[in-house]
């Protein structure tokens, strides 16, 4: 087997965090939002068939979405309990919203949306007066609606997840609540808020306040390419020799963009183009392979790029010397525990990965080669495929299980990453 390289333009697809919300805040809207570039991948995908189940009429012509608004009081109860499947996103985001419905809903997950902790969304829903049940802080939950009253939150981990349930169990309370942030996470329930519905919310440096009792209106969204998607991409192009891709209107929110400032950090040969409109940023962004250095990633920088750890993981290996990250222990409860599951397939690969409570130190600059080619996702898709572009730097056949996980949020990824392999 040779090494291949890889060439070529590509657009990723559109970003999963904000799909997810523009969902939500189209159904909660009145009027009709538009959407256009919708992620149709499994997570999302268990977001939309939520809200048909709670009587919101959603149009699909692929990936572009009409959904018919109810407004804030216009859910319904659902007579079947609502599968949130593998998203952790799906999951706690609409328990926010469902605490202040005044109905019954019950969610419910697969294996691993099961083993993760929600107890980080039912501590401050409960002190707002929301009723829910869940054995353990884990799936099923049980939300029992109730009035809610507004609170103030010093959320105490830096968490994107929990910040949006409270914003949108905030919308339905009798009155106003504000979140501090430890540190900033992603805000794309905070823009989209702003743009549905100005008067709701203020944003002032790590303080959120939500004023209730303002209508949404309905919107016209664009979703950007997801950065994370993007991620992918970027690594192999630049791990891979020899190679050089660009990829089309990623999403650029500077609490998404942690990776740009790493690849920049090591002296990767990128260019970023600048898209020029309203709405969240984009860019076309150019990689080519090339000497790296390594990088040192610590708490504070966690939360701009927590889904491309993985795949930052594997770059590591390429650097001329050594890289560290640490205050990483999120990463032990997303879809599996990635930090394990990362020191363990990529040494299957020989690289060398030291793993710590909070991280994992990156011995670089040897070539990967295969000493076990049965590779695990753990059902994971960032796992899946961050292994996927490993395997393209060994010269042998690797397998990967339960890789079809990858259409939890990048369905086509195997046949896109296809479609730059020059051999
Ligand atoms: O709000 C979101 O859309 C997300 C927030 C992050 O999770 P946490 O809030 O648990 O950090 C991230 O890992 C997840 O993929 C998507
Ligand atoms: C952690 C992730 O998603 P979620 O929490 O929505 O399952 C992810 O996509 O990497």
């Amino acid at each position: 087997m040779t090494i291949p390289t890889l060439q070529g333009t590509i657009q990723v697809p559109g970003d999963k965090s904000i799909s997810h919300r523009a969902i939500i805040f189209g159904a909660i809207a009145e009027g009709k939002t538009t959407v256009s570039n919708f992620l149709r991948s499994n997570d999302c995908l268990a977001t939309l068939q939520a809200f048909r189940q709670m009587g919101v009429h959603i149009e699909e012509e692929g990936k572009h979405l009409i959904i018919d608004g109810v407004g804030m009081q216009g859910l319904k109860e659902s007579q079947e309990p609502l599968n949130m499947q593998n998203s952790g996103t799906s999951t706690r985001l609409l328990a926010g919203l469902l605490a202040g419905q005044l109905f019954d809903s019950q969610l419910l997950g697969d294996a691993s949306l099961s083993k993760r902790p929600m107890g980080r969304v039912i501590t401050p829903l409960s002190q707002m007066n929301g009723r829910m049940m869940a054995t353990d802080g884990h799936l099923p939950m049980v939300i029992n609606g109730e009035v809610l009253h507004g609170i103030h939150y010093r959320l105490p981990i830096a968490s994107a997840q929990v910040k949006s349930a409270i914003i949108l169990a905030a919308l339905t309370a009798q009155s106003d609540t504000t979140i501090e942030e430890p540190l900033p996470s992603r805000d794309h329930s905070e823009k989209m808020l702003k743009l549905f519905s100005p008067e709701s919310i203020d944003k002032k440096n790590h303080l959120i306040t939500i004023h209730p009792g303002h209508p949404l209106t309905g919107q016209q969204i664009e979703v950007p390419a997801d950065i994370s998607s993007a991620a992918f991409f970027l690594v192999a192009a630049a791990i891979v020799p020899g190679s050089e891709v660009t990829i089309e209107r990623v999403g650029l929110n500077p609490t998404r963009d942690g990776i740009i400032r790493v690849l920049q950090e090591m002296g990767a040969d990128l260019t970023i183009e600048g898209i020029d409109q309203p709405g969240e940023p984009m860019a076309n962004l150019t990689v080519k392979a090339g000497p790296l250095k390594p990088f040192h990633i610590k708490e504070a920088d966690i939360p701009a790029l927590v889904d491309e750890i993985p795949v930052l993981a594997l770059l590591a290996t390429a650097a001329d010397g050594v890289s560290t990250i640490s205050g990483a222990q999120e990463l032990r409860v997303k879809e599996s525990d990635r930090l394990t599951a990362i020191r363990s397939e990529l040494g299957k690969l020989g690289a060398a990965i030291e793993e710590k409570p909070d991280g994992l130190i990156i011995t670089g600059g040897r070539p990967l080669q295969v000493q076990n080619a049965a590779l695990d996702s753990f059902g994971d898709h960032r796992i899946a495929m961050t292994l996927q572009v490993a395997s393209l730097l060994v010269d042998q056949t690797v397998t990967i299980k339960d890789a079809d996980c990858m259409a939890v949020s990048y369905p086509t990824f195997t046949s896109d990453l296809h479609t730059l392999i020059k051999e």
